[in-house]
C-alpha cells in the first residue's frame, strides 16, 4: 500500500454497495424469470423467539419480497423437536418453488446445529455452511459452491477499497470461525493474497496486525482492535456486530459497535467499514444473490447466474 495515513480514512459505504449488488440480483431475477418462467425462492427458518434474530430473519425476509422473490418465512417455537425440524428442511429440500433455504442460527441448545445443517441440501445452502460447500470453497470450485454470505461480501468491499487485484497483498484475520474467518480466509488466498490467521493463542497481535494490508476482524469483542494496531493506509473490514451500553448517547440504551474501535482506526486506516452501515447490509444481499444463484442452477440454466465475486 503506497498510500500514507492522512488523518481520516475513506468509509466504505456498505449499503451503498449493497444496493448495486441488489440491482444485479434483480436484473438477474427477471432475466431468469423471463427465460424460464419461475421465480427464485427463498426460505427461511426461525426456531424459538430471539428478539435480534427476529430482526434479521425478517429483514431478510423483506429483501427477497424487494427483490422479487418467492419468500416464505417458518417460524418455529423455541421447543421444536430436532426431529420436527428436520423433517420441515425435508420438505423445503423437495419443494420446487424454494431454491434457497437458511435456518437462522444459534439454534436452541437442544437441537444439534451440525446435524441440521448437514440436511439442508447443499444446492440450496444459501449460507454456504453446509459441508459441501465447505469443502467446494476450499477446493477453488466457485462454479459449483455457494459462497457464505458474510466473507463473500467483505471480499467485495475489500475490492471496492483496492480495485479488483488484490495479488501479493498481505491479508490478517483475526478470528477463526467456520461462519466467517476461515472462509475469508479461503476467499482472501483466492485472491492470491499473502494470509496470515489470527486467534485467541496469537502472540503480539498488535505487531501482526500492523503489517496487514488488509486486516479483516471477525472476533466478537467489542472495539478490541486500536487505532495503533492499523498499518497506515491499509484497508479494514469490520465484521463485529456487538451491542455494548450507549449511556452518553440519546439513541436508547444500546448502541452496535464493530470488533474494531472506530475512532482510532479512522485516521490511520486508508478504507475502512463503518458498523453498522458495513459489512452487515453486504451479508444479506449475498445472500439474494445466492438464491438468485441456486435457482438459475437448480432450473438448469447456470449461465443467468451473477458472478459474485
Ligand atoms: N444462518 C444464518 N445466516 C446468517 O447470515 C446469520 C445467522 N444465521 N445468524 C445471525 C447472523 C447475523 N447476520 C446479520 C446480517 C445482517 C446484518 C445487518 O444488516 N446489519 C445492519 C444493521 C445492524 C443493526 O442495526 O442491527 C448493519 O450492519 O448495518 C447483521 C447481521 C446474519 N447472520
Amino acid at each position: 500500500m503506497e498510500r500514507e495515513a492522512n488523518g481520516t480514512a475513506d468509509i466504505i459505504d456498505g449499503k451503498a454497495v449493497a444496493a448495486g449488488v441488489i440491482e444485479r440480483v434483480k436484473g438477474a431475477r427477471n432475466q431468469l424469470e423471463a427465460e424460464t418462467g419461475v421465480r427464485p425462492g427463498l426460505a427461511v427458518v426461525l426456531v424459538g423467539e430471539d428478539p435480534a434474530s427476529r430482526v434479521y430473519v425478517r429483514n431478510k425476509s423483506l429483501k427477497a419480497e424487494e427483490c422479487g422473490f418467492h419468500s416464505e418465512q417458518h417460524s418455529l417455537s423455541v421447543e421444536t423437536s430436532e426431529t420436527d425440524l428436520l423433517a420441515l428442511i425435508q420438505r423445503l429440500n423437495a419443494d420446487p418453488a424454494v431454491h434457497g433455504i437458511l435456518v437462522q442460527l444459534p439454534l436452541p441448545k437442544h437441537i444439534d446445529e451440525k446435524k441440521v445443517l448437514l440436511s439442508v441440501s447443499p444446492e440450496k445452502d444459501v449460507d454456504g455452511f453446509h459441508p459441501i460447500n465447505v469443502g467446494r470453497l476450499s477446493a477453488g470450485a466457485r462454479d459449483e459452491a455457494l459462497m457464505p454470505c458474510t466473507p463473500a461480501g467483505s471480499i467485495i468491499l475489500m475490492k471496492h477499497a483496492l480495485g479488483p487485484n488484490l495479488s501479493g497483498l498481505d491479508a490478517v484475520v483475526i478470528g477463526r470461525s467456520n461462519i466467517v474467518g476461515k472462509p475469508v480466509v479461503q476467499l482472501l488466498l483466492q485472491e492470491n493474497c499473502t494470509v496470515t490467521v489470527a486467534h485467541r493463542w496469537t502472540r503480539d497481535l498488535p505487531a501482526i496486525c500492523r503489517r496487514a494490508d488488509i486486516l479483516v476482524a471477525a472476533v466478537g469483542q467489542a472495539q478490541m482492535v486500536k487505532g495503533d494496531w492499523v498499518k497506515p493506509g491499509s484497508c479494514v473490514i469490520d465484521v463485529g456486530i456487538n451491542r455494548i451500553a450507549a449511556p452518553e448517547k440519546g439513541e436508547g440504551k444500546t448502541r452496535i459497535v464493530g470488533d474494531v474501535d472506530f475512532d482510532g482506526a479512522v485516521k490511520v486506516a486508508g478504507a475502512i467499514t463503518p458498523v453498522p452501515g458495513g459489512v452487515g447490509p453486504m451479508t444479506i444481499a449475498l445472500l439474494m444473490a445466492n438464491t438468485v444463484t441456486a435457482a438459475a442452477r437448480l432450473l438448469g440454466r447456470p449461465e443467468l447466474a451473477p458472478i459474485i465475486v
